[in-house]
């Protein structure tokens, strides 16, 4: 049978750009790709890079306070004008939009800028009504933002809206305890809102480890997050200019805005996946093999859409490998079980790779690593701020298992950390490395002795403190 395309993708963000780009680029299938939006994605227009850059304008009043601390009377982060600041961000994500375009249509790939959906196994079908066919289909078509099911949920703003906010909430409510509500407390707080941060359970990011946890949620605390747990709101009203927010607690408090960062779900509506017999998952997801295959044979998909773990370069490194397995010959599967992460927060980040305290538990008798600190830089300028960082090793197989950073540029550590444990680096391998000073990052080659044990089988057997 001939198809317009050996490939059609669905979705033109970090997955499914990659994987065009290398079957047309480097593998010369004839590609086909529709974009609904802005070519780039969530990564790129409404998530890690302005989420980024709004990071770094955030710091401006934690890096005053530092230069005071070091002597520079009068050091003051001025006054900050979203206005400016936002064009110059518009200008900037315009430019990485435009290179992503130009990266396809440079590999070859035919571009149309409108949704698509699945019309049967091979074909699909464009907005404007076109039906075009290809051997391979792919969908890559994300995330989307999720509110909770509260009455006036409408009146909460979702992570895309703050990027395109007209001013700053003067007092903002962040609902909501992982990545996005830590990193937009943090971003929100330093820009100069009076900024709470309500959670229901009893310490954010859920999933990381216990201890990074706790610390994390103290350490928002020191920067002047409202940081309130086991609290949840319960229904939003607009009075006058603000938003009354019920919480379940029965209280009640006036915010100027509030913002939701209560999770996102894959964005499979509409798309007629059913209808082709595509296997969907609990959330919506699209239930993929190890080579991000669907029930359909024809079609794949990579991304936060198959909900595995939802971040860009994992969403990268499926596109690719799916690109190489099936238009390169060169099967490539992805190991999502060692992917490092970091939650750009203040004072510091929290970085992670590997198994949590808590799983390595569970899994048998592991040595507990853990230094906790207040870093000489931030020491010095009078900051109340700690780093801790933690390694979790194998007792038996002496393997590095886990490493939880929280400490400035602790995302920069974690991804040179990353290399040793994909290599099965032991903690002697780790030992044997000679520190460089001084740095905060040589910690993780000289922490001596393990703060405890955990785990079953050889257990109970105290340990001296680090
Ligand atoms: C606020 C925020 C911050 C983040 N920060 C980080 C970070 O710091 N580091 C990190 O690694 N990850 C981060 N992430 C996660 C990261 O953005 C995602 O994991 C990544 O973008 C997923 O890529 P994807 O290709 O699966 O989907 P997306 O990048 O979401 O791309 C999907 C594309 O498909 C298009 N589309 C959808 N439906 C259709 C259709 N029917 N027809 C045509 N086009 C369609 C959409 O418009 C979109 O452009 C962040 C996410 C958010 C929301
Ligand atoms: N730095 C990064 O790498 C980065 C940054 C942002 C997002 N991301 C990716 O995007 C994903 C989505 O981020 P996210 O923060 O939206 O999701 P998340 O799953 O990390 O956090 C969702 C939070 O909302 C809470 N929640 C869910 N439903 C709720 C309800 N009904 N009421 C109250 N609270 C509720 C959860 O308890 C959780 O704390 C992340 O898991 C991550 O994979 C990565």
């Amino acid at each position: 049978m001939k198809f317009d395309y050996d490939l059609f993708v669905i979705g033109g963000g970090s997955g499914g750009v990659r994987a065009a780009r290398i079957a047309a680029g480097d593998y010369g299938a004839r590609v086909g790709l529709a974009e609904e939006s802005r070519m780039g994605g969530t990564c790129v227009i409404r998530g890690c890079v302005p989420k980024k850059l709004m990071i770094f304008a955030s710091q401006a009043g934690a890096a005053a306070a530092e230069s005071r601390g070091y002597g520079w009377q009068g050091a003051g982060e001025g006054r900050f004008d979203w206005q400016v600041f936002h064009d110059k961000l518009s200008r900037e994500l315009d430019r990485l939009e435009g290179a992503y375009g130009s990266g396809l249509a440079n590999a070859g790939v035919d571009v149309h800028m409108q949704r698509a959906r699945l019309h049967d196994a091979h074909t699909v079908e464009l907005a404007d009504g076109q039906r075009l066919s290809a051997k391979h289909i792919l969908i890559a078509v994300g995330g989307r933002p999720q509110r909770p099911d509260i009455p006036g949920k409408e009146l909460g703003l979702i992570s895309d809206d703050l990027f395109t906010l007209e001013k700053l909430p003067s007092r903002v409510l962040v609902v909501g305890g992982g990545f996005i509500a830590c990193e937009f407390a943090t971003i929100l707080q330093g820009l100069g809102s009076d900024t709470v941060l309500a959670y229901r359970g009893d310490a954010v990011l859920r999933g990381f480890d216990g201890e990074m946890r706790r610390h994390t949620t103290e350490q928002l605390r020191t920067i002047g997050i409202d940081v309130r747990l086991g609290t949840n709101p319960a229904r939003l009203e607009r009075e006058g200019a603000d938003i009354r927010v019920s919480f379940e607690d029965g209280s009640s408090e006036l915010f100027d805005a509030v913002m939701f960062a209560t999770g996102r779900a894959p964005y499979t509506k509409g798309l007629g996946l059913e209808d082709a017999g595509v296997k969907l998952g609990r959330k919506g997801e699209i239930v993929v093999d190890d080579w991000s295959q669907s029930s359909v044979p024809s079609i794949f998909a990579v991304g936060d859409v198959t909900d595995r773990v939802n971040l860009t370069p994992v969403a990268i490194r499926e596109g690719h490998s799916f690109a190489d397995t099936v238009f390169g010959a060169k099967p490539r599967k992805v190991d999502h079980g060692l992917v490092a992460s970091a939650v750009y927060t203040r004072p510091h980040e929290l970085a992670t790779i590997g198994l949590t305290e808590e799983e390595a538990e569970a899994c048998g008798p592991a040595d507990i690593y853990v230094a906790s600190f207040r870093p000489m830089r931030s020491l010095f300028a009078g900051s109340d701020a700690r780093a801790a960082m933690k390694l979790i090793v194998d007792a038996e197989t002496d393997k590095v298992l886990g490493c939880h950073i929280f400490g400035p540029e602790a995302g920069e550590m974690i991804q040179m950390v990353a290399i040793p444990m994909g290599m099965g680096a032991t903690k002697a391998d780790f030992d044997a490395a000679i520190a460089v000073h001084p740095t905060l990052a040589e910690e993780l080659v000289t922490m001596r002795k393990p703060t405890r044990r955990v785990g079953a089988a050889k257990v109970d057997k105290p340990v001296a403190s680090a």
